[in-house]
């Protein structure tokens, strides 16, 4: 018995499941999290917030109002601001978004988007003296702030904002301006009523010149009444397939002045004579989008874990039907069906967050990086986080939704929280740049990494590329996990070439490079999708072997098994062309067999990424596991259920039964 937290009074289904489990979950969280010592705080941190009872949800987030998710939120914030230092150590990024997380959920609340890209716009936008204006307010949250890009009109096209920010060197000030309907900021997060700041972005204008897209401070509110201040319109787009805890806003300017040293002045400048200073890479400005797409793959692989907490949670304590004894019914979690349908993405869940570990180092080394001036990294980057955000949101939505139909009936019922949990995750398909539009940026790089091999210059290729000019090889699929990364080595370079030869051919037909590169869109979206699937099976891989902790390595690569097989199938119309049908049966009875090796884990699996019944609000997926009490519990308190007799019932049905008996 390993997994430490065995309850007494648990579901004696549950038990026995963590009675099962080969490893310490307390050792997985640690290779979860990155360290022992994160691990620690977090345990730490979800025990501090539990002696705080003001911290408690006031009542079910299911039955509340939008009104009331968003007075929950600020009031929880409130308390929390009387405890932040015992909480957390308030420089750790990480700590901070834990608490926020167990504490506030995913719906969204006031200071969202105020960590996540306000406070990273000033650090990698803002010069010196700006940070030392805006940067420890912010920090101390004596401000709240937001990140306003994305126009009704214009959100993935950032060319073609309309929002202008004219200089004029007689007065030293820009004019924000909105020309159109269509040039109202909407969307922004944080933006329609909380907060009183925002990072915007704007059209910058010198003399009639359009510079494009820059970042500028702009106060939105009076800080003292909170009232809008003049030539600012501001307001809440209304309710949203989810994060209906977040007020998302609109936002205008009417002639709004703005003093000079209010451009984010880090990489471009305007001097006092209007003389502009271009940023050493053009797309500098973009650095807030690849902050939050760097961490987009583990924020997803989060959401797809909380899924299935309580989809294989519920499948160990829901019977149902018979196997080979009919005395007792079945979990259903024993069912092959049911394991097809949910380890696969436990796997993903996992490697999707080895791979947000590294995308987020990345960040960071870039923005030391680029601080000492080098912006070398800045494609490569911008490339790889394009195809991970694409890729893993797509595939989470997909995860999250099997886990849903896992849980059957219940699992419709926002008792389970999972319709909430996947409307929040599939956000991630449109925000920080719609899928497509993001497959087709790496595209951009996977064409010129072709092109580079196609004339000799190999050696200049970005790192993962190298696989791109390698000759194609026999497999043998016996040599474990590695022989599967060469399938999708396969695959993938044989998909994007075809798409770059496409591409090249349909111009030497005379069609101009960008309808080319729209006529070829489709096959270059699936190189993209490929390449990406294998990076994250190269990182899943190369991790666990890092793992020198038998018992966990042990499970780990019986996890790793249930992937390579599983993506292997899955991409099979590609690996057909490298893999026999004959070798893809033996894939599949491959997989079928780690799934049986993988079942008596599953439950310790999933309990290894320790989330609290707090952060879950999920009826379904409680740790105690007392599914169906828990169920009447939380459907008594439905507010329909506070009277017998609905008002409704008397005004409308019974006088409308009455007369029919007339
Ligand atoms: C909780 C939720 C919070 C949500 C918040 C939000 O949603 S906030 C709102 C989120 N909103 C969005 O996410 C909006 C999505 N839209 C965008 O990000 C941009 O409009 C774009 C990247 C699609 C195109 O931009 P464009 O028209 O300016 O560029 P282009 O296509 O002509 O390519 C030119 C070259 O630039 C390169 N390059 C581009 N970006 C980067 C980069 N970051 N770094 C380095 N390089 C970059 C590109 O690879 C190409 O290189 P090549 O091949 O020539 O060597
Ligand atoms: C929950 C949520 C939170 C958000 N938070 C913020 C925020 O805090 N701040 C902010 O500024 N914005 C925010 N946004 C806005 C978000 O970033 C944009 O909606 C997103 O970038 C997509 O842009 P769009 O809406 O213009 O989509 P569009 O570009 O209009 O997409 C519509 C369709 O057109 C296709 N398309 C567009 N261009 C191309 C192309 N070049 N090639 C092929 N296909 C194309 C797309 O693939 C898609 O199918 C948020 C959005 C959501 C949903």
């Amino acid at each position: 018995m390993l997994n430490k937290s065995i309850m007494d009074g648990d579901n004696p289904d549950l038990t026995e499941e963590r009675m099962k489990g080969a490893f310490d979950t307390d050792k997985m969280a640690a290779v979860i999290y990155g360290s022992e010592k994160f691990a620690i705080r977090r345990r730490e941190i979800t025990e501090s917030i539990s002696r705080i009872p003001q911290l408690a949800d006031s009542k079910p987030f299911s039955f509340m109002t939008r009104e009331e998710k968003i007075s929950e939120s600020c009031r929880k914030l409130s308390v929390l601001s009387e405890h932040w230092n015992q909480l957390i150590d308030t420089n750790n990024e990480e700590e901070a978004l834990h608490l926020y997380r167990e504490v506030l959920g995913l719906e969204g609340h006031a200071f969202s988007l105020h960590e996540t890209m306000f406070i990273p716009s000033l650090v990698a936008q803002a010069n010196d003296e700006q940070q030392e204006k805006w940067l420890g307010r912010a920090k101390r949250r004596e401000i709240i702030g937001c990140y306003a890009q994305t126009e009704m009109g214009h959100g993935t096209n950032l060319r073609a904002l309309e929002t202008t920010a004219t200089y004029y060197p007689s007065t030293q000030e820009f004019i924000l301006h909105t020309p159109t309907e269509t040039a109202l900021k909407w969307w922004p997060g944080a933006l329609g009523k909380s907060s009183n700041y925002a990072v915007v972005v704007a059209d910058l204008v010198i003399r009639d010149t359009h510079y494009g897209a820059h970042p500028f401070m702009v106060q939105l509110r009076d800080e003292k009444t909170h009232n809008p201040l003049p030539g600012i319109t501001v307001g809440d787009i209304g309710p949203k397939m989810a994060f209906n805890g977040a007020d998302n806003g609109f936002l205008g300017f009417n002639q709004y002045k703005l003093p000079r040293d209010h451009m984010l002045m880090r990489h471009s400048r305007v001097e006092e004579n209007g003389t502009y200073t271009k940023p050493p890479h053009a797309k500098i400005g973009y650095s807030s989008m690849v902050k939050v797409r760097s961490r987009m793959a583990m924020d997803q692989g989060l959401f797809m874990v909380s899924a299935l907490v309580i989809a294989v949670r519920y499948s160990a304590v829901r019977r149902q039907g018979f196997l080979d004894d009919k005395s007792r019914e079945v979990k259903v979690l024993d069912y092959q069906t049911q394991q097809h349908r949910l380890f696969p993405s436990i796997a993903r869940a996992y490697a999707f967050i080895f791979c947000g570990f590294e995308t987020i180092q990345l960040y960071d080394q870039l923005l030391i990086d680029v601080k000492n001036g080098d912006t070398s990294g800045m494609s490569d980057l911008h490339a790889l986080t394009s195809g991970l955000k694409s890729v893993v949101t797509h595939q989470t939505g997909e995860g999250i939704e099997q886990a849903r139909m896992a849980c059957g009936g219940h699992g419709y019922s926002m008792a389970s929280y999972i319709s909430e949990i996947y409307g929040v995750a599939i956000g991630g398909c449109t925000y920080e740049g719609e899928n497509m539009v993001m497959l087709l940026q790496l595209a951009r790089y996977l064409v010129k990494s072709v092109e580079l091999v196609k004339t000799g210059k190999s050696k200049e290729l970005g790192p993962m590329m190298n696989y791109l000019a390698e000759p194609d090889t026999q497999i043998d699929l016996t040599s474990g996990p590695e022989a599967y990364v060469k399938v999708f080595q396969h695959a993938a370079r044989r998909q994007v070439w075809k798409a770059t030869d496409k591409f090249h051919q349909l111009m030497e037909s005379g069609q101009s490079r960008d309808i080319a590169w729209n006529n070829s869109a489709v096959e270059l979206t699936r190189a993209s999708r490929l390449h990406t699937r294998l990076y994250i099976m190269e990182t899943f891989i190369r991790r666990v072997s890092s793992i020198s902790d038998v018992s966990i390595k042990k499970v780990l690569i019986d996890l790793v098994n249930v992937h390579v097989n599983y993506e292997v199938l899955d991409i099979g119309t590609y690996a057909l062309e490298h893999v026999s049908s004959t070798q893809l049966d033996s894939i599949r009875s491959q997989l079928y067999s780690s799934l049986d090796t993988l079942r008596p884990n599953a439950v310790s699996l999933i309990d290894s990424f320790q989330i609290s019944d707090m952060q879950l609000r999920s009826v379904l997926g409680r740790r105690d596991g007392h599914v169906y009490t828990n169920l009447f519990e939380w459907a008594k308190a439905s507010p329909l259920n506070q009277t017998h007799v609905l008002p409704s019932v008397n005004q409308y049905l019974k006088p409308m039964m009455d007369k029919a008996k007339l």
